[in-house]
């Protein structure tokens, strides 16, 4: 028999001119967006919108305009459809703290529709995955943060759901927390076949987890592109060279010569990349195919510098929204990703 592609196999998230008006404030305007199967990251500064949508995509709140389907089911009319089929990882601490990750977790399976020996096996499964061993019995009360957003994770899975819907999963974790559930989420899409929509404020670390990143503000949408689409076209090439008695200033020299041969150079001091940003000699060159390292190696060679280094940059996210929007990209970046952001280079 053979195989149909449809819709569904394409894009299990579409809105069309999704809008959601409280009285005071106007949480999702006209937000258009397909979302295909994967791993997909939803930035926005606080208040932007991303826990407004992931509502109305379950069917849990009505859109003021617009439409919504989720793995091809109407949000307005297949709500319960839709959470059969879709896991979901609330943003805050929703936890019992009487009762163990064990019992909760076969709680939600069975609420799921899981009868009691499926719902045991899938939960002792779910927990292993996320990392949870002898403290699953243990009443979650006494557990870290870590371990609570582990265990909302795991109740998102527990009923095997062809997606998940991921609030803030790394809120409230420290660094190593945060790489830690990541991975997690990385692999429920690698292992799984699972498709993943999480939300973050922080854009280095969605860089790294996701294939896809839609960003909204405002409940606008700001853009929508692969992961690999944002970095890989805005590579650039980082250039140091060395001052000459012909040119005392050889970083200044050089760059003239290399905006005279029309590429586009900028100090690195500019870029706010850690170490690299204290060195006002490095020039980072937008590189346009493989004739922007003959140009710039002619350059330096014309000039009689010396080369002291020459690399190959990724621009991180956080970047390319500030050299676009013009200003410190502090939207999408509360400065805790910052750390996440600097080990992408
Ligand atoms: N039930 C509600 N009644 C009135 N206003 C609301 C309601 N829910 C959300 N809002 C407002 O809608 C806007 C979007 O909120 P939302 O929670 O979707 O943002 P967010 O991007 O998830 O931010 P955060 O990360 O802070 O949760 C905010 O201005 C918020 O105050």
């Amino acid at each position: 028999m053979s195989h149909t592609t449809t819709v569904e196999d394409v894009t299990v998230i579409a809105t069309e001119s999704l809008s959601k008006r409280f009285p005071r404030v106007t949480a999702l305007d006209r937000l258009s967006v397909d979302i295909t199967p994967g791993v997909t990251g939803l930035v926005g500064a606080n208040g932007a919108g991303k826990s407004t949508l992931i509502k109305i995509l379950l069917g849990l709140s009505p859109a003021s305009e617009g439409r919504a389907s989720v793995l091809g089911l109407d949000v307005a009319t297949d709500g319960s459809a839709i959470r059969e089929r879709v896991g979901y990882m609330p943003e805050h601490d929703c936890l019992p703290p009487d009762v163990s990750a064990t019992e909760f977790v076969v709680h939600m399976a069975r609420m799921s529709g899981l009868p009691p020996t499926a719902a045991r096996e899938r939960t002792a499964d779910t927990l292993r995955h996320v990392g949870l061993y002898e403290e699953r019995y243990r009443p979650m009360g006494g557990y870290s943060t870590g371990m609570k957003q582990r265990v909302k994770l795991a109740q998102a899975l527990v009923h095997d759901p062809r997606l998940v819907l991921l609030d803030e999963p790394t809120n409230g974790l420290d660094p190593a927390g945060r790489d830690e559930m990541l991975g997690l989420i990385r692999r429920v899409h690698t292992d799984f076949g699972i498709s993943v929509l999480v939300t973050s404020h922080l854009l280095g670390e969605l860089e790294r987890t996701c294939d896809h990143v839609v960003v909204i503000d405002g409940g606008r949408l700001l853009r929508s592109s692969s992961t690999r689409e944002f970095t890989q076209a805005t590579a650039s090439l980082a250039v140091e060279v060395t001052d000459t008695a012909a040119h005392p200033d050889g970083t200044a020299a050089l760059r003239a010569a290399l905006a005279e041969a029309g590429l586009t150079v900028r100090a690195a001091g500019r870029s706010g990349d850690g170490a690299a940003s204290a060195s006002e000699h490095l020039l980072l060159v937008d590189v346009d195919g493989d004739e922007t390292y003959d140009a710039v190696r002619d350059a330096i060679a014309r000039l009689g510098l010396g080369l002291i280094r020459m690399e190959q940059r990724r621009h991180r996210m956080a970047e390319i929204f500030r050299d676009d929007d013009g200003n410190d990209g502090n939207d999408g970046n509360d400065g805790n990703g910052s750390g996440g952001a600097a080990d992408a280079a």
